[in-house]
């Protein structure tokens, strides 16, 4: 499993937390950081969109995050996650730079998911999407880091 973003991780407390839940994730999630692209704002969507899809093997099932994407509840992605994963397809999740994602990145994608529709930085994303993805395996394995306790 992949993240491909737009942009550099830096030491810090957003760092530790993205180690923190990545290195709980099996198979492991690899992180592909891309430099931001110079020039206007379209350039920029451009440029960053072609280095994402450059970084992505033709036959990958790619999942762009994007706030105008579907947003779903945890057990909901839980079951997405599994189901991708069967398609043997190598998974990957695109985040992104300062100026969004281009709509070739969005036409692309297998899936387009939002954590909301609030904008967030990248480097919260890459925190909120590690953490979910580790819950979604929590789920799957029924193991009880997830606590389902909301009333029906
Ligand atoms: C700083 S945001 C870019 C905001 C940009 N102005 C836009 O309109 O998309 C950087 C990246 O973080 C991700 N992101 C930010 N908020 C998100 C959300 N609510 N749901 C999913 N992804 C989000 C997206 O991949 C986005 O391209």
């Amino acid at each position: 499993m992949k993240l491909v973003a737009i942009g550099r991780l830096k030491s810090g407390p957003e760092r530790e937390l993205f180690d923190r839940y990545a290195g709980r994730i099996r198979p492991a999630l690899t992180v592909t950081e891309l430099l931001p692209s110079k020039g206007s704002v379209q350039e920029q969507k451009r440029r960053d969109a072609g280095a994402l899809l450059a970084a992505c093997p033709e036959n990958a099932f790619v999942v762009a995050l994007d706030e105008g994407g579907k947003t779903h509840g945890s057990l909901q992605f839980a079951t997405l996650l599994s189901r991708w994963q069967e398609t043997g397809r190598p998974l990957h999740f695109l985040i992104g730079g300062a100026e969004g994602l281009d709509g070739s990145v969005i036409q692309r994608a297998d899936a387009v998911i939002s954590l909301g529709a609030m904008t967030w930085p990248h480097m919260l994303v890459r925190v909120m999407i590690a953490e979910q993805i580790f819950r979604a395996q929590a789920i799957n394995s029924n193991h009880p880091y997830h606590k389902d306790t909301r009333p029906d």
